[in-house]
């Protein structure tokens, strides 16, 4: 098998919250990493993520951001990913703001701290086309969820920040198990290309606790978009003010809904964990018939 062109090639292991990410930097060559590379790179401990962000070059950003999960799905969207993409950039007398585009539009990330960004991740999306969902919905705050043998805790919302989220609130984290739901939920026939599933207990107007089943993943310690989705589903309900303390198993985020805009910026940390290498005889073989 021909030695891959991302033999060797090196990453940065991050994280934001937990959530474990890795940075592959491929500005100026032309290698687009496939599914196929992506689920490899992830199933070796040394380079083991929940998303890969790979940098492209753009002619209107840092760079053009490329987000996988480990099973190889692509997202337009990852809100922890983008928080450490925007320290590899601005490290080592880096810029502090930096633009970064994706499939899903342009997001700006500021740095506020030595390891600490606000990234404005733009507008929600409540129109079904833009989520996306299968169909138009009369209410996106009132998705019925049943499963067979569970009943959903209420009517869920379905919102996109540039990726699909589906927000169900409970009225307390102990009596809901994500793991026995999520992966249901996540291939939720209202939703074409699956999504991400949060479950939100609200504590008060600007605080929640969020547990995350992430598309294309599986559970994670956060999810940055899902701290958005939750918090703007939450104050369309009435539940929240226009700023909310996130709390993520591994963390904490904080989110507001901009009244000038209508932008989501979401605040956190970045790690950096290590940097590596891939292997020098790394090597995909694609599943067969799949890319
Ligand atoms: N699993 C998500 C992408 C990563 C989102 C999450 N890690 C974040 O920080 O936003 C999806 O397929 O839409």
């Amino acid at each position: 098998m021909a030695a891959s062109p991302l033999a060797g090639f090196p990453f940065l292991k991050m994280n934001g919250l937990g959530n474990e990410i890795l940075v592959m930097d491929l500005r100026g060559r032309d290698h687009i990493i496939t599914p196929a590379e992506a689920r490899a790179i992830a199933a070796d401990p040394r380079s083991r993520f929940d998303q890969l962000m790979a940098l492209h070059d753009s002619p209107s950003a840092a760079a053009f951001m490329r987000i996988y999960n480990n099973d190889g799905s692509a997202s337009a969207a990852c809100g922890n990913g983008t928080r450490c993409v925007a320290w590899a950039i601005g490290r080592d007398g880096g810029p502090d703001r930096v633009r970064l585009e994706t499939s899903a539009g342009a997001l700006e990330a500021q740095r506020v701290g030595e390891a600490r960004y606000t990234v404005d991740m733009g507008p929600p999306r409540f129109d079904w086309r833009d989520i996306p969902l299968a169909h138009a919905v009369a209410d996106p705050d009132a998705i019925a969820v049943d499963l067979p043998g569970w009943t959903a805790p209420g009517p869920a919302s379905a919102l996109g920040m540039g990726n699909p989220h589906l927000v169900c609130f409970v009225p307390d984290q102990q009596s809901y198990d994500l793991a026995s739901q999520g992966p249901a939920l996540e291939r939720h026939p209202l939703f074409p290309q699956r999504t991400n599933v949060s479950f939100a207990q609200v504590l008060d107007r600007d605080h929640i606790l969020l547990r995350v089943w992430e598309r294309g993943a599986g559970p994670t310690l956060a999810c940055g978009t899902a701290a958005c989705a939750t918090a703007v589903a939450a104050m369309r309900r009435g539940l929240a003010d226009r700023e909310a303390a996130i709390d993520l198993p591994g963390g904490q985020l904080t989110i507001a809904w901009r009244e000038t805009d209508g932008h989501v910026l979401m605040t956190g940390p970045t790690e950096l964990e290590w940097e590596g290498r891939l292997p020098d005889d790394f090597a995909a073989e694609p599943a067969p018939g799949v890319a």
